[in-house]
């Protein structure tokens, strides 16, 4: 949250000290998660009563815990936690997704010595990546917890504990603050020096953590101490959920005065602290769960629960649907239909096209049949396709993406698409789609083919595919580093078993240079004009997701769009009738697309004017297009990396000294670059000054770059 917006909800209603951060426990199903909550949370007397009672060599059953359980807790020599123990079965890691992006959390990964070091590290790496993919920008930190010490000798245990701490945070090193602290336990037990040490590692991250959290609003406490009571009072008794309008009137009960746009960034703020789940839809109320562990396990434990699980589970027809008489039979008990159905489709899990058999993607097991895409004779058919790569070791999709695109793809294709767990499949018009995962899952391969020849259409159902993903990369998986890469329109023509691609370096370069590209392994050349279906990629496609975070405040926007002609009073209304800010700034992004070259022209100009940040970003787009047949100079790279470079300028000063005192750039130059309220406007106006230079002033600038901000010069650098 903006510090802006922090201090306002401050301001109005007074702030309290929070001392209480999330701990997460991951790990593969039966590492012992359930068992080392246990210990953890055990006082010294349940402890030593623990010991009389049994030995600790005595096996205790499993009890696979369904979905998430979540629970605030007191932790000996902690401190208050809320602790969120994730199932380790595969099945819900789809769901997982939904709550892995956290602040204030600690991370706990548990993987089973007695696993061989190869499926240690299999396990450990998987969970570290799925970290990452939800917390970008946060380094979170992460300890590394080896559970059954007591089967193994300890000398081999400790080794091979270090060796694969060693290689994870040299792996991570950039995206994770891995604990340097080996811990071997055997979780069964509360009362070790290892138990003894990790809670005094917690208890030093949860201090850190709170010296830089900042005080929660006073209504926020004061809303954390009604919900219990709301739970009973105001919900029906099945299900703790609060539509929006209910949930303004029991506040009122606490502050009549609340005003509405306010309480919802206080209720954003109990959402991130894990007291409740807020839900935004884009076309109705707000819904706020009041006990995130009866989502969490209630409902999800049930809806995602893998065969032989010891919990009712949904059962589907052969088609894969789940009928709403089968949810009715799994849910009576903890819920009221209904709204339970509408829950699902809002957090987007599920899909209905009659109101009586769901799709729910996250629950797809069949893998695509290959005669679903098949070779086609027609002498005109044309194919393009772009794919999404992970880009890093480090990165990988995380479990929700995938089962969302498929939602979204539901809810927004015309024509009911095919899915299958690794696949789906569309059409429209006289174009057909296809996206299909790769088999280690770090790549979408989005494909589509026109019998007709119809490159535009093509072009339109690719755009709107890529969309889409980007939307979804962005909400669900932001941590993802990725690649885009070009299709061989040829290999996808042949049908070959794999999906051939070229980097969009080796496409620009071609471009440049004759227009045509050799495939380094496939041995044939292709033509860049059949490759791309799009001449001009549209410009607002190609930061999307970037210019969606960065368009929080649509409406002064609006107002100059619709001053200037650009924009109807109705589609005005239309943009702001959305419900969240990120799909409000979709669909003006949207309708500015529909407007052509000149309207864009204008829309620049008054991001320049209102949201800077968003010029930035429009303009790199621009020419990383224009790139393919401009030579790259320093201007160009000064104009592309932008919006990173503004960033990481922070401080011009060690710069402008540089740079006056190699007569670069003049005294009265840097005085006003200097005059300049925020760090950002004075990165801007450094760039604009030395942009205007000559290119000898530009090798300078970049020469004192690598000199005092070596990261910055790098990331010019790179292409
Ligand atoms: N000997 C020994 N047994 C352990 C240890 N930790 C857990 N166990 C046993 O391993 C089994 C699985 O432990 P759980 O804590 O239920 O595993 P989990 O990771 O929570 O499993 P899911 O809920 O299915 O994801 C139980 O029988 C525990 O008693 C340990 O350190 N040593």
């Amino acid at each position: 949250m903006q510090e802006k917006t922090y201090h306002e909800l401050l301001q109005k209603s007074g702030g309290v000290k929070v001392n209480r951060c999330k701990v997460f426990v991951f790990g593969m199903a039966e590492t012992g998660k359930s068992t080392f909550k246990e210990s953890l949370q055990r006082g010294l007397v349940a402890a030593l009563l623990q010991g009389l009672s049994k030995p600790s060599s005595q096996e205790e059953p499993h009890h696979p815990t369904p979905g998430v359980d979540v629970g605030t807790f007191h932790i000996p020599g902690v401190g208050e936690v809320s602790l969120w123990d994730f199932a380790g079965q595969a099945e819900y890691a789809v769901t997982h997704s939904m709550f892995m992006d956290a602040e204030n959390t600690v991370f706990i990964v548990l993987y089973n010595i007695m696993d061989d070091s190869e499926t240690q590290k299999l396990q450990v790496h998987w969970w570290l990546c799925f970290i990452k993919s939800c917390n970008p920008n946060r380094q979170p930190d992460v300890i590394l917890v080896a559970s059954h010490a007591d089967k193994v000798s300890r000398d081999r245990g400790l080794r091979q504990a270090a060796h694969l701490l060693q290689l994870m945070t040299l792996e991570f090193k950039d995206h994770l603050r891995i604990s340097d602290e080996v811990f071997l336990m055997n979780c069964r037990e509360t009362r070790t020096p290892e138990m003894d040490r990790l809670k005094k590692l917690l208890a030093k991250m949860k201090m850190a953590m709170s010296e830089h959290q900042r005080q929660m609003p006073k209504l926020c406490a004061e809303i954390i101490k009604q919900l219990p009571s709301w739970c009973k009072k105001k919900c029906s008794p099945k299900c703790p959920v609060l539509r929006w309008p209910g949930y303004v009137e029991a506040v009122k009960e606490i502050d009549p005065l609340v005003d509405e746009e306010f309480l919802r960034k206080f209720t954003i703020l109990l959402d991130h602290q894990g007291e409740i789940i807020f839900n935004c839809p884009t076309s109705s109320d707000p819904i706020i769960v009041l006990k995130p562990n009866w989502f969490c396990t209630d409902v999800i434990g049930p809806m995602m629960a893998p065969v032989n699980f010891p919990i009712p589970r949904l059962a589907r027809t052969s088609e894969g649907y789940v009928t709403r008489a089968e949810i009715q039979r799994v849910f009576q008990d903890v819920a009221d239909i209904d709204l339970l159905i509408t829950l699902l489709q809002e957090f987007q899990l599920c899909h209905t096209y009659n109101g009586l058999e769901f799709i729910f993607p996250g629950l797809l097991t069949q893998t695509m049949p290959s005669d679903k895409w098949q070779l086609t004779q027609e002498p005109k058919v044309v194919y393009f396709g772009k794919q999404v790569q992970c880009a890093d070791s480090t990165d990988m999709f995380s479990s929700g993406f995938f089962p969302r695109v498929q939602t979204r793809l539901m809810r927004e294709l015309e024509n009911h698409p095919l899915l299958w767990r690794d696949g789906a499949k569309c059409a429209d018009m006289n174009v057909e789609g296809l996206i299909k995962l790769s088999p280690d899952s770090r790549a979408v391969n989005i494909c589509v083919r026109s019998a007709q020849g119809d490159k535009v259409q093509c072009g339109k159902m690719l755009q709107q595919l890529e969309i889409i993903i980007a939307d979804v990369l962005y909400d669900c998986s932001p941590g993802t580093g990725t690649v885009e890469n070009v299709l061989t329109a040829r290999a996808l023509k042949e049908h070959r078993e794999e999906f051939y691609s070229y980097g969009k370096e080796e496409i620009s370069k071609a471009a440049a240079e004759g227009g045509t590209t050799p495939h380094p392994t496939l041995g044939f050349t292709e033509q860049v004009s059949d490759l791309l279906c799009r001449e001009e990629e549209d410009l607002l496609t190609r930061n999307r997701p970037e210019l969606v975070q960065t368009l929080r405040h649509v409406e002064p926007i609006l107002d100059h769009l619709q001053t200037c002609g650009i924009l109807t009073i109705e589609e005005c209304d239309v943009i702001r009738a959305n419900g969240t800010p990120q799909d409000r700034a979709r669909a003006l992004l949207d309708t500015v697309g529909t407007k052509g070259e000149d309207a864009l022209q204008v829309f620049q100009s008054v991001l320049r004017e209102v949201e800077p940040r968003a010029a930035d970003l429009l303009m790199s787009s621009m020419m990383s297009t224009q790139r393919t047949d401009e030579p790259q100079g320093i201007e160009d790279q000064l104009t592309r990396h932008r919006p990173e470079l503004v960033r990481s300028l922070s401080h011009v000063e060690p710069l402008l000294d540089h740079l006056q005192a190699r007569d670069v750039i003049s005294t009265e130059e840097s005085d006003i670059i200097r005059t300049r309220s925020t760090s950002q406007e004075r990165a801007r106006a450094l760039l604009d000054t030395v942009g205007t230079k000559g290119g000898d002033a530009r090798d300078v600038f970049s020469a004192v770059l690598e000199e005092v901000n070596p990261e910055a010069a790098e990331m010019m650098l790179s292409t």
